[in-house]
């Protein structure tokens, strides 16, 4: 399988804290790779600077054979916008709009016509059991409801990367289960690589690759 993101040597310093140092990660096309440690090793950091959100401060992180430095501001957020999709905690979905029009965001925001949107929308949350709530407000929603419409909106643009910050983490253990396999289970199906944060040992063991980090290094790779 062909690589489509890899992180060289990469640091993050944020002042005098080094919160990266030395990261090598590589990702293929449609895998999935849990980042665990304990608080404060650094997980999220290198996510975001693994997504085109920070810069690292040494070291290259190239997407699709790209080195993200390259990239002009506009450009590093239109590929964002559209080869890439984004889970977090808490959901973070616009309370006023409906079930359907949060999932169909990503397409809306490229320019696509509502109508097919909204139809492509309603397929992924169909696949998320959430064909029977398209017109709810989101305000309305319970815990799992919310965090399955963040996980449609991340995949409807069918990105080549999804990343996760403890998607779950909000909810309680078997929402938490249920909803990290139909996410996975979707992922998979669209060969949408994840790169998913957690701290939560059977999540992790659902990844193809286990990274562990420890005072801001890769301690471990491990291929499950
Ligand atoms: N914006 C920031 N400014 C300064 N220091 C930061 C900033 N963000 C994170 N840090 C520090 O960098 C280190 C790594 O933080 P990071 O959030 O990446 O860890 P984490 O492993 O994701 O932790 P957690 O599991 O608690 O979310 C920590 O010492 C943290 O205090």
């Amino acid at each position: 399988m062909d690589v489509i993101l890899r992180a060289e040597s990469v640091d993050l310093s944020y002042g005098s804290h080094q919160a990266v140092s030395n990261a090598e990660f590589t990702l293929r096309r449609g895998e999935v790779a849990a980042i665990m440690g304990s608080s404060g090793s650094g997980k999220s950091s290198l996510l975001y600077c693994l997504a085109g959100v920070l810069p690292p401060t040494n070291g290259t992180v190239t997407f699709d054979g790209v080195d993200l430095s390259s990239l002009p501001d506009g450009e590093l957020s239109a590929l964002r916008r559209t080869r890439l999709g984004f889970v977090f905690q808490y959901g973070e979905l616009l309370p006023e709009l409906t079930v359907e029009e949060n999932a169909a965001l990503p397409l809306r925001i490229a320019g696509i016509s509502k109508k097919h949107a909204h139809a492509m929308a309603s397929q992924v949350l169909g696949r998320l059991g959430m064909g029977d709530l398209l017109r709810r407000r989101t305000s309305k929603l319970s815990g799992g409801q919310s965090q399955r419409v963040a996980v449609a909106r991340a995949l409807v643009h069918r990105p080549d990367v999804v990343f996760a910050d403890e998607p779950t983490g909000a909810l309680d253990s078997a929402n938490a289960s249920a909803v990290l396999e139909e996410f996975l289970q979707l992922a998979r199906r669209q060969k949408t690589a994840v790169v998913i944060v957690t701290h939560d040992v059977d999540v992790a063991s659902r990844a193809d690759t286990q990274y562990t980090m420890s005072d801001g290094f890769i301690a471990k790779r491990v291929a499950v």
